[in-house]
């Protein structure tokens, strides 16, 4: 079978480790292109395997390409990966940890998580009514009795976030009491988070439309030099999430599981997440009570507006919410530069 819009995705990978994990995923993955954000020191070489199709970046690049917007793009922190979708040109983004493989369906077969993907993306989401059915886009479901027919079009779908066999997305106080936990409940479900509703958004197994909410998908300033690691894609989930509930679209949670094989150390992750344990606390109500002018009918024209608002409501919480907004702001102006046709040439330190 031919693989499913092979021209139109980019596959993000933020790494401070190895890429020997691609090799499990060579059956999927090597049709696409790859856009590998290589973190902490720029010197190491890091292998590539045989045969994909990449743009590979270290901070040098990062560096180079971005000038004193640099700034705005994380070190030592797994967020570095916006950097990619910054940089891509395509329509359809997936993003995925170098410590996930792939997983087993209930019937012992290979999960092909990016198609799983793209099928949430390329149908509609329903986020005004529930359908107690889920999904009813896929094959084998349907509206519900009851269901206004008058919602049943649904709206363009976003964000497509996928979860985790094995090791869950827990938080380091979760992961500390619960060492042994492991998931192995495999829900055959996909369905649309409803308007108004914020969920934790993890990005080890994520996909989005980059043309209808990729400037959203900023995943802030965390790591080295910052009080605050690892939240980073709670921020991007939580802007993300209001964006799309303004601008009318669609975020699914689900299909498709992935196998995280987790390698970060809790102890290590406690350091880094302990400020955002108590922050969150603030920042959510800030989310859930937000809300955008009329006049924003973009992405673009949203973020600029979560970033004055948020150093407004957030900014007194600690001076690290001004320099967030700050660097909201410059990520946008980032994201207006290399998103005009003419600066498309970023010159990465490798390709193939
Ligand atoms: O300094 C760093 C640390 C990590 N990375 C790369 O980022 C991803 C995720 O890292 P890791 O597997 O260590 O983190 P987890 O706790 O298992 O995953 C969740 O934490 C989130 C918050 O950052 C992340 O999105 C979740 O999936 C790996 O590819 C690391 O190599 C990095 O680039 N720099
Ligand atoms: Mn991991």
């Amino acid at each position: 079978m031919a693989p499913i819009l092979k021209g139109e995705v980019d596959i993000v990978i933020p790494t401070i480790r190895s890429l020997n994990f691609l090799e499990n995923w060579r059956p999927f993955f090597e049709p696409y292109h790859l856009i590998i954000i290589q973190d902490g020191d720029p010197t190491k070489v890091i292998k590539v395997p045989e045969g994909f199709d990449y743009e590979l970046y270290n901070r040098n690049d990062i560096n180079r390409i971005l000038g004193p917007k640099a700034n705005c793009i994380s070190f030592k922190d797994g967020a570095c990966r916006c950097f990619g979708f910054l940089v891509s040109k395509k329509k359809f983004i997936y993003t995925i940890d170098d410590d996930c493989f792939v997983a087993k369906d209930p019937t012992g077969k290979d999960i092909n998580a990016l198609a799983q993907h793209l099928e949430n993306l390329t149908k509609p989401s329903t986020p005004y009514f529930f359908n107690t059915l889920y999904d009813p886009y896929r094959e084998g479901a349907d509206f519900v009795r009851g269901y206004p027919f008058s919602l049943r079009a649904g709206v363009p779908t976003a964000v497509s976030h996928g979860l985790w066999l094995n090791i869950p997305d827990y938080d380091a106080p979760t992961q500390l009491v619960k060492p042994l936990e492991r998931n192995k409940t495999y829900v055959d479900a996909v369905m649309t988070i409803p308007k108004g509703t914020l969920y934790p958004m993890c990005a080890m197994n994520l996909a989005f439309n980059r043309e209808l909410v990729g400037p959203a998908m900023y995943f802030g300033i965390m790591g080295d030099g910052q009080p605050i690691g690892r939240y980073d894609d709670m921020w991007a989930g939580w802007c993300s999430k209001v964006v799309c509930d303004h601008l009318g679209y669609g975020v699914k949670t689900g299909l498709p599981y992935l196998w995280h094989s987790k390698a970060s150390n809790p102890f290590v992750n406690l350091k880094k997440e302990f400020k955002g344990l108590f922050w969150q606390e603030e920042m959510i109500p800030f989310f859930q009570s937000v809300t955008l002018p009329k006049e924003c009918t973009n992405a673009q024209q949203c973020y600029l507006e979560l970033a004055k608002q948020a150093k407004e409501k957030l900014g007194p919480i600690d001076p690290y919410f001004h320099n967030l907004a700050d660097a909201m702001v410059t990520w946008i102006e980032a994201w207006e530069e290399f998103n005009t046709p003419a600066k498309s040439n970023t010159n990465s330190s490798e390709s193939a």
